[in-house]
């Protein structure tokens, strides 16, 4: 798990670890540019005309070093300092020094003077320091690396950007590659954000790590080896009702797919036994192409209008392809009354809740929500950017006592406990009809399975984006279809279940 930190616990850990180490904070700045050119060469193997576009901060300052390291590599580097009529900070100065010993540097009073004609541009104009949008003088210039043709890397954000809250004026640079220093900043794991800083890697630049043993944050990335194995145990002489009973209520007409690809990942993602409830017009579909699954079938030809005896459920799937028929709503408050264990719900079930706002209070607690951002506006309400959308959520999840699974590029689990975790797998190939059913599928199974549902919601998650990757492997992201994850499932199971899986 990695803690996303702000900008301000940043600063911290870099004077924590200046003291503690304890190093200067210019010999800090020389192992920062270090990393980052290391990182740099494992990816440009050959050397490039770069244009090095310094700012007056210590994000400056790492510019310089980068441009004097790259020079020792023999690259042509030409290095221009933005000059916005402000003092350099001492360890920037100190690293503009040292490079002018040994090369000149292209001194930009305005826009104009900024001759961008290198093959690569290395942008180290503001990183975390960044106090106000970058307009003026900046602006332009950040105008001027965005139009140029040639690829462009930031040094630890994008220039512009700011680590922990969304700009709504000013510009900002539109990297290709970020490498940033330590850990991923918060902003980059939002959409809006998430865009200016192109691919981004994170190069150990050796802060103190024992910082963060006291430093807390509600933000975190999970990562595969957060997995909790416990959750895939079988042990020899287990049964089948040890590994979870789970009812799938999904499927209307035209829709009969959705519960197939729900009840097929609950069953692939180690559920005992697995009960589906469909319409009428899904029974001999769902049969045939799932013959482990029972089939309970409802009263009605094309809608569910009923589910009943729902005791015997470790837990319930509901949602997928359910359609939105007034019929079907109604049994929605029955079900959240009458079953008072967690239920993962997604999709038109969402839906059905945004059309009655009532609803969400009869959810049962630790319930698994998993809109995607239109389903989450439809029950919550619209928000000014992404940043306000997660802070919602967070505050949903509490008020709530509901595990809110906001599905996007960087899906976020906000739990009850009131944390935010980002998840770091998955791939644009999965934004496909059917991915969703999927997940509801592996959650359900997970949490039938006994795991409580916070986690639940994590690891499926995680292992969804997982099976999503390896399906990229062989399919790409063109072609992917929700049914790749399906197939890719149990190669990931195998890894999990061996011991040497991250
Ligand atoms: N994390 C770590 O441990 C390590 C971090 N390191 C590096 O330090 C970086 C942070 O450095 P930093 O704090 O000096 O800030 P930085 O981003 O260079 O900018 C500050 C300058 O820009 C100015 N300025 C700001 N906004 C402006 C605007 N809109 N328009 C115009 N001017 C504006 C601001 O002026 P002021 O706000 O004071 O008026 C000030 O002069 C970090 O990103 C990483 O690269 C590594 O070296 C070592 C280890
Ligand atoms: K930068």
């Amino acid at each position: 798990m990695i803690k996303i930190l702000s900008a301000e616990q940043i600063r911290r850990w870099d004077l924590y670890t200046i003291k503690n180490e304890p190093i200067s904070s210019f010999d800090l700045m020389e192992r920062a540019s270090e990393a980052f050119v290391k990182l740099l060469l494992t990816k440009i193997n050959h050397k490039l005309n770069v244009d090095v576009v310094c700012g007056p901060g210590n994000n400056g300052g790492d510019g310089f070093a980068i441009a004097r390291l790259l020079i020792e590599k023999g690259w042509k580097v030409n290095c221009h300092l933005i000059d916005f009529g402000v003092k350099l900070s001492e360890d920037c100065r100190k690293s503009y020094r040292k490079y002018l010993d040994i090369c000149q540097v292209n001194i930009v009073k305005q826009y104009k003077e900024l001759d961008l004609s290198g093959e690569l541009i290395i942008d180290a104009v503001f990183g975390s320091g960044l106090s106000r949008p970058a307009t003026g003088l900046a602006g332009e210039v950040i105008q001027l690396i965005n139009q140029s043709s040639a690829k462009t890397v930031s040094v630890d954000m994008p220039s512009g950007l700011f680590a922990d809250k969304v700009n709504l004026t000013g510009r900002i640079v539109e990297a290709d590659w970020t490498i940033t220093f330590q850990v991923p900043k918060l902003s980059f794991l939002i959409p809006e954000s998430g865009f200016y800083v192109g691919e981004w890697s994170v190069v150990d630049i050796g802060l103190d790590l024992n910082f963060l043993k006291t430093e807390s944050s509600d933000y975190s990335i999970f990562e595969k080896s957060d997995i909790d194995r416990s959750l895939f145990i079988r042990k020899k002489y287990d049964h089948k009702g040890k590994y979870g009973r789970v009812l799938m209520v999904a499927g209307s007409l035209g829709k009969i797919g959705a519960a197939y690809l729900s009840s097929k990942a609950a069953l692939k993602s180690g559920t005992g036994l697995l009960t589906v409830h469909i319409p009428k017009v899904g029974y001999g579909p769902i049969q045939t192409s799932l013959p482990e699954a029972m089939v309970s079938i409802d009263s009605e030809k094309e809608f569910i209008s009923q589910v009943d005896n729902v005791d015997a459920f470790d837990a319930i799937g509901i949602g997928p392809g359910l359609g939105t028929n007034p019929k079907t709503g109604k049994i929605l408050k029955s079900l959240f009354t009458s079953f008072n264990k967690p239920m993962a719900i997604d999709a038109d079930a969402l839906n059905l809740i945004a059309l009655d706002k009532e609803l969400i209070d009869l959810v049962p607690k630790g319930s698994v929500l998993t809109p995607h951002i239109g389903e989450f506006n439809r029950l919550f309400g619209e928000c000014d950017n992404g940043l306000e959308r997660i802070e919602k959520v967070k505050s949903i999840a509490i008020e709530k006592q509901l595990v809110i699974v906001l599905k996007g590029a960087h899906t976020v689990i906000a739990t009850p406990d009131g944390k935010v975790h980002f998840n770091s797998t998955g791939n644009s190939g999965m934004a496909t009809a059917g991915c969703g059913d999927v997940l509801t599928g592996i959650i359900s199974a997970f949490i039938a399975r006994g795991g409580d549902t916070s986690t639940s919601a994590k690891v499926g998650v995680c292992i969804h984006g997982w099976a999503g990757d390896l399906a990229e492997k062989t399919v790409g992201k063109t072609a992917l279809m929700a049914s790749d994850l399906l197939s890719a499932l149990p190669k990931v199971f195998s890894n999990v279940e061996s011991s040497d899986f991250i």
